[in-house]
């Protein structure tokens, strides 16, 4: 089952604090994705791929083009001309964005970053926290940390930390923008590995990667970009 038609999409940014200078975000944007597939954004620096997700995830309006997600229950909606509150409703439960960095709130530790993403969904406590630390420890964050604030974690730690609070709890569109950029290779490998198994509960997955190991990996396409003029 088809998710997610992005058909002709462009963008143009106006950047009005320097007189309204026009800057070509990406132009001509058009793929799909299935259930359970992987498409990779591939190409070089300020190719768009960054700003392809964030339009994905309508984080930025679109200048021209339509994408069209198919949601859980069956019905379409274009994300470029979705009302503001639709699209609160879809990022809550239907479309998750794993960035590359941890934004939380000081003074809540790991383990409760992570397992809250369960709760809200309705797991028990118990359960989201165990899940959670299952999760941790899986992408090799010490136990001694589990209780602390992430915030005075290393940055591949926090990177960690992110990716398990975005993948825990996987909505039916995952939109992953470098999740694994300051990682080693062992630990992108466990990262990689999460991944597929999203696959087969069949969550749709747009990513960039600037492993290309880890990209020919996980990816069932590839769409490539060029630099826009
Ligand atoms: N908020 C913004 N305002 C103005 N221009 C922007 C904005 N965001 C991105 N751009 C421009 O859009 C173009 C594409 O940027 P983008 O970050 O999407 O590229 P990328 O392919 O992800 O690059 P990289 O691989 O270096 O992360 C760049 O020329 C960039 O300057």
């Amino acid at each position: 089952m088809t998710r997610l038609e992005v058909k002709d999409l462009d963008k143009t940014f106006k950047v009005h604090t320097q007189g309204s200078i026009e800057v070509k975000g990406f132009e001509n944007i058009g793929f799909d994705v299935k259930q359970g597939e992987f498409l990779s954004l591939f190409g070089p620096s300020g190719a768009g791929k960054s700003s392809i997700l964030k339009t994905l995830f309508r984080t930025y309006t679109t200048t021209k083009g339509n994408i069209v997600f198919h949601r859980d229950n069956g019905n379409k909606i274009d994300i470029a001309t979705a009302t503001e509150s639709e699209i609160l409703e879809l990022r809550k439960s239907e479309i998750g964005y794993v960035s590359q960095f941890l934004q939380i709130l000081p003074r809540i530790s790991a383990v409760d970053v992570v397992a809250q993403q369960l709760i809200v969904k309705g797991e028990s406590e118990e359960v989201s926290r165990n899940k959670a630390k299952e999760m941790l420890d899986y992408l090799s964050i010490r136990e001694e940390l589990f209780d602390l604030s992430p915030l005075t974690f290393s940055g591949g730690e926090q990177q960690r930390v992110n990716i398990a609070k975005g993948i825990i709890a996987p909505k039916s569109l995952l939109l992953l923008d470098e999740p694994t950029a300051s990682l080693d290779k062992t630990n992108t490998m466990k990262v990689v590995e999460k991944l597929k198994e999203l696959k087969t509960q069949g969550v749709a997955m747009v990513g960039i990667f600037h492993d290309l190991e880890a990209m020919e990996m996980i990816s069932d396409k590839i769409y490539k970009l060029e630099r826009v003029q």
